[in-house]
């Protein structure tokens, strides 16, 4: 028989520490960032303490208060009172406090105690509080709560070796669970139990003579009304420079690497192997190989991403915005989510669970996808690449950098536009509501975690490139390359291909807005991951091409696509509903087919206007 584990829960505040404790428990590499609304899930992890007690550990999203306004506080307050479907009650909540910022924390503890199960509180970041000599009576407090109280450091080796301690401590004893006296607070509840903590914290917590004034310093300039926006714009545009610039060394080493592979990969094989040889040429280095080598471009713009967001400045770029977003009917809260959708628009939706108001979070689900999400990347790079010269101008600017700013500008742009006419059609009656958030603390980015950080993303994107990508990348090559040319065909053999019939099947309905074929042959598979297109363009033209086949994607485009086409099929992708894990995940967060389909439908017919009237313009322009 197994004695069943014991369960505890990381309840809390946001931006207390919780998940950097869980992780640094378990060991697990779960996302951690310096603004609130980072955990939006339940997670749960395993360990063993000290004494041997075998443990489930549960990381649950921040909040404030048990009442459950947001759909990710309603899963803390259902886990806490043992709501949750399929979950038991936990043996012992762990209330995780920031230790530098107590008023918030206590509160909570206070509308915890009520729910009566037991229950300590964990004085998270403590080495914050004592480097800025922040000194907290422990025992007094207490007593004051009636709760053991224990200090942690998450993010510090050793940091919770107390904390492991005290637990084993704790459950070595039985406790029995009092009646709940939970009921959802009123205003005048939060109110009492806010008073009461302030009288706590005026009693046990004592601050130092001189208090921080580096985040009030850093604040009087980044959140400045003028130069706050300037410094954003100039964070932004130095990102995507470094996209093009820094990558670029990288990025040629890897595809030289390829083209090298490729070459060896013929030179080897016998000439009657053709079919094999094919398909590693073809298929896997041209196609899946053509996707690895954006490998340097993902990875600088994680780092820019992961640093900002560990200093904590995204919470700050959220308030800076809010003016603007407030003007395109969006709540303030929209912004994180926003903002996430550039990694990829997944979590971005998910991050909307923070959004109470279900108006407010279905606009910001709609927009998320129209957000450059980095598989974009690829794609975006690849045409730049071909067909903008990578001259600079006024001695400091990439033209190509600028190119690539212009496209995340555009979407940017288009989701503030749809979110407003969404606004005014579907519920112009609806009142904003204020928007509130914690600004964190600035903290000096730990290298262990953007490390960390860095390396799940390229990971993740390896991954994609192995699975989903090379998949797609063997059903492009078998299309591509059967049936076979009749003896004595004239012309690539791709031409009588089952790929080939479904591109001209498809082209009448394309030609309108500049694509050819092969364009049509990339966006099908396109829709499981966006960066197949590239890799499915590669193996096609590979394929067609034949003896140039070594020659680098980009210079094949370029030699067959007019710029029309180039730039037609650009701003097809700042608004094609290409993914289908977006909508599938659309569907799942909004409980129901009908968001995705207006999602998937609105997308569509703006892509395809877009792309239309783009091919046209250029068209009369003579951009050949
Ligand atoms: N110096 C210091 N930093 C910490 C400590 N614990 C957490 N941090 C940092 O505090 C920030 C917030 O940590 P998270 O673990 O994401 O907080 P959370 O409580 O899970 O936040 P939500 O999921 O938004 O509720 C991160 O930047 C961490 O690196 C600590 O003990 N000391
Ligand atoms: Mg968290």
């Amino acid at each position: 028989m197994t004695t069943a584990s014991l369960r505890l829960a990381l309840v809390g505040a946001p931006n207390t520490g919780k998940t950097s404790l869980f992780n640094s428990l378990t060991g697990s590499r779960q996302k951690v960032a310096n603004y609130p609304g980072v955990t939006v899930e339940r997670k749960s992890g395993g360990f063993v303490t000290p004494e041997g007690r075998s443990v489930t550990v549960l990381d649950l999203p921040g909040t404030y208060s048990l009442r459950g306004r947001s759909p990710d506080e309603e899963i803390t307050r259902d886990i806490v009172l043992g709501r949750f479907d399929g979950e038991a009650v936990p043996d012992l909540m762990l209330c995780v406090a920031d230790a530098t910022n107590l008023r918030l924390t206590l509160r909570l503890v206070l509308e915890l105690k009520r729910v009566g199960r037991p229950m300590m509180l964990v004085l998270n970041m403590i080495d914050i509080a004592k480097r800025r000599g922040v000194t907290i009576d422990l025992d007094r407090m207490s007593q004051e709560l009636g709760l053991p109280i224990v200090t942690s450091v998450a993010v510090r080796k050793g940091g919770v070796d107390e904390l492991l301690k005290r637990t084993d401590e704790f459950l070595a004893k039985s406790h029995e669970a009092a009646a709940s006296e939970w009921t959802t607070p009123t205003i005048a509840d939060l109110k009492a139990a806010q008073r009461e903590a302030d009288r706590i914290i005026a009693a046990v917590v004592t601050l130092p003579t001189k208090p921080d004034t580096l985040t009030n310093r850093i604040d009087s300039v980044v959140l400045h009304p003028v130069w706050g926006l300037v410094i954003l714009a100039v964070i932004l545009f130095v990102m995507f420079q470094a996209v093009f610039t820094w990558a670029q060394p990288a990025m040629e080493l890897l595809s030289d690497g390829f083209a090298a592979l490729g070459q060896l990969i013929h030179d080897l094989l016998p000439a009657s192997w053709g079919l094999l040889q094919s398909f590693l040429q073809n298929g896997l280095i041209s196609g899946v190989g053509s996707v690895i080598v954006f490998l340097p471009q993902i990875i600088i713009i994680f780092l820019f991403i992961l640093l900002l967001e560990d200093f904590g400045y995204m919470a700050r770029a959220a308030f800076l915005m809010d003016r603007i977003m407030g003007g395109a009917g969006l709540h303030g809260r929209a912004f994180i989510p926003l903002l996430s959708s550039f990694a990829c628009a997944i979590p971005g939706i998910m991050a909307t669970r923070v959004i109470d108001n279900r108006r407010d979070r279905l606009t910001t689900i709609l927009i998320a996808p129209l957000m450059t999400c980095s598989a974009r990347i690829p794609v975006y790079t690849l045409i730049i690449s071909a067909f903008v010269p990578a001259t600079t101008l006024w001695g400091f600017v990439n033209l190509q950098g600028l190119v690539m700013f212009g496209l995340y500008a555009a979407g940017i742009t288009s989701a503030l536009t749809v979110s407003a006419i969404a606004k005014f059609f579907l519920w112009r009656d609806h009142a904003p509501a204020p928007f509130m958030l914690e600004l964190p603390d600035y903290k000096m980015p730990r290298l262990k975690s953007i490390a960390i950080g860095v390396f799940t993303r390229a990971k993740m994107f390896l991954y994609r490139a192995g699975t989903t990508i090379l998949s797609m990348m063997v059903l492009i090559w078998f299309l591509a390359s059967f049936p076979q040319a009749p003896a004595g065909a004239e012309g690539p053999a791709i031409n009588y291909s089952f790929a080939a019939m479904i591109g001209h099947a498809l082209e009448p309905l394309l030609r309108p807005i500049g694509f050819n074929w092969q364009i049509a042959v990339a966006l099908i598979p396109g829709m499981a991951a966006r960066e197949v297109a590239v890799a499915a363009l590669g193996t096609v033209y590979s394929i067609e091409g034949g003896k140039e086949a070594a020659d680098a994607i980009g210079q094949v485009l370029a030699q067959k696509w007019t710029l029309a086409t180039a730039l037609s099929l650009l701003v097809w992708y700042i608004f094609a509903p290409q993914c289908a894990s977006t909508l599938a995940v659309i569907r799942r967060e909004t409980g129901g087919a009908k968001w995705m389909v207006v999602t998937f439908l609105y997308m569509l017919a703006l892509a395809y206007v877009a792309s239309f009237l783009t091919f046209n313009l250029a068209q009369a322009l003579g951009l050949h």
